[in-house]
């Protein structure tokens, strides 16, 4: 009965006790036994491990008992906890009717639950206020919640305190979901139409589209069609989630639930996309559907030359449950063979390092990243690149426009002037400021992507002690005075060293790139120079001097098996060496400049 389906979602900001909530909801309404509460957990780490792939419970269909005597059926829907992900949680948030907005009380409000509060109003969510981990000692939750009446108009007093840890409270909010949380509306004899707000890819099944209908209803046996990809599916079986997947006959308007696909990616049925029936088909899909684009990119290689085919596994397999992840082979003379890859944003780039580096267990290296750049060139064109070995020749460049964001930043007022600094030092425009909590500012700059993708967030903690939190969005592409920076040895330009950088800081970088790179080649047979130009000018340079190294001088003595096993020693290293030109360079130097901290 629609009447009683209650769809809802938690937003937090990270680490506020999104999953710890949700896991104690699970088991007030029985849906997990509290003995199975760790042992699923379990399962489905080691199911992840056996298939390679991620085991998502993004929505989960609750019974609830509630005060008046009636049930309920309440569906949690996940959203991701990344800002790189915010069309992924407008998608979730649109098949939601409420949301609970988790807020830690020991930290307040933070850029994330800013951010993820206006999405959901966006969405027009009823908004339930919850304070979270009220067992700590430091917690602050009648502050909190005074902040929170401020930002919402909600009465403090109304807001419930609970710990998701130990379970205090938690039953007030599933009786506030049921009173508070709207049913969904919709028909279900008419057209049907139905939202895909997540997906997996499972083994045996395909790509499971989670789905929430939103008019009409569908079985297992009807002909299904996505009004975006343009194209039809036979699906496997249709069901909810308990938390497991349970095939069921018929999903209705109000239902959120699952369709197996069969399909082979994820990128056959996006997050965003509307199904309806192939026989009677909707004419106009659901509002809102959008092809996530990648913003920042980079070069992944593997350390080990003879790793090329497990990385290229391993980004498949990512790719098959990811589909902002795009990645296409590459060569680099310094790097050899590897993949040059584009994430949603630098957050969505960490994880996707992490993933492979832990779960895949490769070692990798990641070139400097890049964002896209519009190259408008003086015969009228217009060409896209996201790597600095693409830019054409600076004559023939009109302008280069760059990416800017909106840039929010969150902080204990007692950090303005740092993150001031900070963002202005790094091309920064500051727009407006905002007080929606005592003490804490918000700051609203625009700031060009380029900045942001290294080492900002890092500095930013940094400086504010790990108080500061931030949010950014694409704002628009700005002309911007830009420039290659080349780094050459010993007269050769080296692809993975370059980069495209503003011209106040061409200079600066180049300097530095050459100083590292002085300390890490080992000396030559004869002099290297090494040289960073920009424009045509050679802006900075160091000589490295030659050297006439003889391995078997310090062998003093007629020891044959002792000269041998140099000579192995020196063959084995040598392997790892590129060779530039005519200069033998460890690759482990190439390495450490990348990984080397800018400034
Ligand atoms: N003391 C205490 N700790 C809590 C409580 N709720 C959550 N935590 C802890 O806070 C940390 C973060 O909790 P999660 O539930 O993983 O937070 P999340 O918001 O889902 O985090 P992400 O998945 O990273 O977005 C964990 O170490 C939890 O054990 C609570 O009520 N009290």
């Amino acid at each position: 009965m629609i009447e009683r389906i209650r769809n809802f979602c938690i937003i937090a900001h990270i680490d506020h006790g999104k999953s710890t909530l949700a896991d104690r909801l699970l088991q007030l309404t029985g849906t997990v036994s509290d003995r199975d509460m760790t042992a699923q957990i379990l399962d489905s780490m080691d199911l992840e491990r056996e298939k390679g792939v991620t085991i998502k419970a993004s929505a989960v269909r609750m019974m609830y008992n509630a005060l008046d005597g009636l049930q309920y059926e309440l569906n949690l829907i996940d959203t991701p906890g990344h800002v790189d992900f915010s069309y992924e949680v407008s998608r979730a948030l649109a098949a939601c009717e409420g949301a609970l907005l988790v807020v830690d009380a020991t930290q307040g409000i933070e850029a994330q639950t800013l951010a993820n509060l206006y999405l959901a109003l966006d969405s027009n969510l009823v908004i339930i206020p919850v304070i979270n981990k009220i067992d700590l000692p430091s917690a602050r939750p009648d502050e909190i919640a005074q902040d929170l009446q401020n930002l919402l108009g909600f009465p403090a007093a109304d807001i419930p305190r609970i710990s998701a840890k130990d379970g205090t409270n938690v039953d007030q909010v599933l009786e506030i979901i049921v009173k508070k949380i709207p049913p969904p509306k919709g028909q279900i004899e008419t057209t049907t139409r139905a939202l895909i707000f997540d997906s997996h890819y499972d083994s045996y099944k395909g790509v499971i589209a989670y789905v929430r209908v939103s008019e009409g209803k569908i079985s297992g046996r009807d002909e299904l069609h996505l009004m975006a990809h343009k194209s039809n599916l036979k699906p496997v079986e249709v069901g909810i989630f308990v938390p497991t997947m349970k095939a069921i006959d018929l999903l209705e308007a109000g239902d959120v639930g699952y369709i197996a696909t069969g399909l082979k990616s994820v990128t056959e049925c996006r997050v965003g996309d509307t199904i309806t029936l192939t026989a009677n088909p909707a004419e106009v899909p659901l509002a809102g559907y959008r092809h996530p684009k990648p913003m920042v990119f980079a070069g992944i290689y593997p350390v080990e030359g003879e790793d090329y085919p497990e990385l290229k596994d391993a980004l498949e397999k990512l790719q098959l449950n990811d589909a902002s992840l795009i990645f296409e082979p590459e060569t680099s003379q310094a790097l050899n063979f590897g993949f040059r890859c584009g994430f949603l944003g630098l957050f969505h780039m960490e994880i996707i390092q992490e993933r492979l580096e832990r779960e895949y267990d490769l070692d990798i290296i990641v070139t400097a990243p890049s964002v896209e750049y519009e190259v408008h060139m003086r015969d009228g064109q217009v060409i896209v690149i996201d790597s600095p070995v693409q830019l054409p020749d600076e004559g023939l460049i009109e302008e280069i426009r760059e990416p800017w964001m909106n840039l929010e930043i969150f902080s204990p007022t007692d950090y303005y002037g740092t993150i001031m600094d900070l963002v202005t030092k790094r091309r920064g425009v500051f727009k407006e400021q905002d007080y929606p909590a005592p003490n804490r500012v918000q700051l609203v700059f625009e700031i060009p992507l380029s900045e942001i993708i290294v080492n900002f967030f890092d500095e930013l903690k940094s400086r504010t002690r790990g108080y500061a939190s931030m949010d950014y969005h694409f704002a628009d592409y700005r002309a911007g005075s830009l420039v290659k920076l080349e780094v050459l040895v010993n007269q050769d330009p080296v692809d993975a060293l370059a980069s495209i950088v503003h011209k106040d800081e061409a200079y600066h970088r180049g300097q530095s790139l050459v100083t590292k790179l002085k300390d890490l080649i080992p000396r030559q047979q004869f002099d290297v120079p090494i040289q960073a130009s920009s424009s045509g000018r050679i802006i900075s340079r160091a000589n490295i001097k030659a050297v006439r190294k003889d391995v078997l001088a310090k062998c003093y003595g007629g020891d044959i098996t002792r000269k041998n096993k140099l000579l192995d020693k020196q063959k084995k290293g040598k392997k790892r060496m590129k060779l530039i030109g005519k200069v033998e360079i460890p690759q482990a130097a190439f390495m450490a400049v990348l990984q080397l901290e800018e400034e």
